[in-house]
């Protein structure tokens, strides 16, 4: 058998050490030689990291830099995009600001954002907030928790949110719907003074209708003097984010902290009175307490077993109120927008939605309430005039995220601490991804995989992808089906640009001039 054995040099001559103090030594230089390479490894990706340029760009003045020319072109549909065009053809597509006292990289697209999202995958990209905004929303709320906590509350509410449990709030939705049209539309109705036609704001009305259905959502709220309260409420928090973080008596931050106070007494109540009702549930008795996402949270333990705190209930109540409410009603109002610039559209969709009802009423469904997932699956036209839509005019333009380590990218470096951006404004209007980028186009999502990864992003992607997509979708095609189904309409004032808010809008809050048909 062959024996291990090593040699020394004593007195000119090599001899043989024996085993015993050959694996000392054998480890001793492998732990050398490790540590040797480790160094070396790391001196080399340091001076590596210190000789790749940061993405170009200007700081601008000290503190201040872009901020104010960003916020006020995000605030402009038109103003946003040329913005980053003068951006992008000063330092290309990647490139760096000042916002707000911190570096912040807009990243480019795909490859840009499919960095952003996998690095943060991998724990070196988190969630960023200003200050201010992060204590708007809360501690506890999803949209505020990184790495593992994150993870842990982000598999729990997506479990209330996914295509399963979505399709058990269907029934729920289109009621609202209904509802919403016999309340809000069909009096206008009868105050118009033409006999079958009136004017609305439709901005005015998708905001009622998405409130409605969210407070529907979280806390089984009727639409009523609490709701209409918790609307002045949530209006007055929610302006908070674009306002200059002074807590002072007068300013609108100060305010939105009130209203937060306010708003999170409210759950307080409801979750006191929820608890009271799941306490008087025995099993086999017919259950009191309503089905929503707040009954979820209260009997629902996570992956570790664990229920969320009452903080962390309201905070997440609050943020699921804010993600499906201005997101949807903008998305809705847009949709009413492109329908009524492009009449052929309309005639598309009166097609799909009349052969839907043909079908219902050959089997002798009740009409007012007729939403299966089969309907809903078979509004592939609908679909896509939603998915359009949401190209040319995303609720939401990107997010703002922070490197935990430094990074490198695509020969830049981009040091630890650094703010970063995913942008969907960069690609949903790049002629590269998507031909003739500004007409409204639905056909052009007839082949999905003909859309590039990473450039078609009103939901976002990664870790962070909008857990309320599925619900939004579910809701969005319900309202579509019944206001088609009602009305056609036409746009008071064309003209009136889009802009944003931040979200986008007409000044005019798309105001409509809607007639009556019955399908
Ligand atoms: C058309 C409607 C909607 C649009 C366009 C939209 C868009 C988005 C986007 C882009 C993000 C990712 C933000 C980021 O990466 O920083 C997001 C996250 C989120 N959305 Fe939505 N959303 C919509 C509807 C909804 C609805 C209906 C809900 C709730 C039922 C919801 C709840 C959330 C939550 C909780 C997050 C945070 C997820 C996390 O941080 O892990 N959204 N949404």
């Amino acid at each position: 058998m062959a024996s291990i054995v090593t040699y020394t040099m004593a007195g000119g001559t090599w001899n043989r050490l024996p085993l015993s103090y050959t694996t000392p030594i054998i480890v001793s230089v492998s732990i050398l030689v490790t540590i040797g390479v480790w160094f070396i490894g790391s001196y080399i990706q340091t001076r590596r990291q210190i000789r790749l340029p940061v993405p170009p760009g200007s700081y601008g003045l000290p503190w201040i830099g872009d901020t104010m020319n960003f916020m006020a072109s995000s605030m402009s549909a038109v103003g946003y995009q040329k913005w980053i065009e003068s951006k992008r053809r000063k330092y290309g597509a990647l490139f760096k600001i000042r916002f707000l006292g911190n570096p912040l990289v807009l990243m480019e697209a795909p490859a840009g954002n499919k960095f952003l999202f996998q690095k943060e995958g991998k724990k070196q990209i988190d969630i960023y907030w200003p200050p201010q905004v992060a204590r708007l929303f809360g501690r506890k709320a999803i949209l505020n928790l990184g790495g593992e906590e994150h993870r842990v509350a982000r598999r729990y509410v997506a479990r209330f949110l996914d295509y399963t449990a979505v399709s058990r709030y269907v029934e729920t939705v289109e009621r609202r719907t209904v509802q919403h049209f016999a309340d809000h539309w069909e009096k206008e109705e009868i105050r118009g003074s033409e006999s079958d036609t009136f004017v609305i704001a439709a901005l005015d009305k998708t905001k009622l209708f998405t409130f409605s259905v969210m407070c529907s959502l979280v806390i089984s709220m009727d639409e009523g003097p609490e709701m209409e309260v918790l609307l002045g409420k949530f209006n007055t928090w929610a302006r908070g984010f674009i306002s200059l973080p002074i807590n002072l008596p007068g300013f609108s931050f100060y305010n939105a902290l009130k209203a937060r106070s306010y708003i999170l007494d409210l759950f307080s109540t409801h979750i006191a009175q929820r608890t009271a009702q799941l306490a008087k549930d025995r099993p086999g008795a017919s259950k009191t307490a309503a089905p929503d996402i707040l009954t979820s949270l209260l009997t629902v333990a996570d992956e570790n077993g664990e229920l969320f705190s009452e903080t962390k209930i309201k905070d997440n109540l609050l943020t699921l109120l804010f993600g499906g409410f201005d997101t949807s009603s903008t998305a809705l109002t847009m949709i009413i927008y492109y329908i009524a610039k492009y009449p052929r559209v309309y005639d598309q969709l009166l097609q799909e939605h009349r052969s839907i009802l043909e079908q219902k009423r050959r089997k002798g469904d009740d009409e007012a309430l007729i939403m299966t997932r089969e309907d809903l699956s078979s509004m592939k036209y609908t679909w896509r005039v939603i998915q359009e839509a949401l190209r040319l005019q995303p609720p939401l333009t990107g997010g703002w995220r922070r490197a935990t380590t430094d990074l490198e990218y695509n020969g830049y470096s981009i040091p630890k601490g650094w703010t970063m951006m995913w942008n969907n404004m960069n690609s949903h209007f790049d002629p590269k991804f998507f031909h003739d980028p500004t007409t409204f186009n639905p056909s052009r999502f007839e082949e999905p995989s003909t859309i590039t990864p990473f450039t078609f992003l009103p939901f976002g992607a990664g870790t962070r992808f909008c857990p309320g997509n599925e619900f939004a979708k579910m809701e969005m095609l319900i309202f579509i089906h019944h206001l088609i189904k009602r009305y056609q309409w036409t746009l008071v004032d064309p003209d009136d640009p889009v802009i944003r808010d931040p979200m986008p809008m007409q000044r005019n809050r798309t105001l409509i001039k809607v007639t009556r048909r019955i399908l």
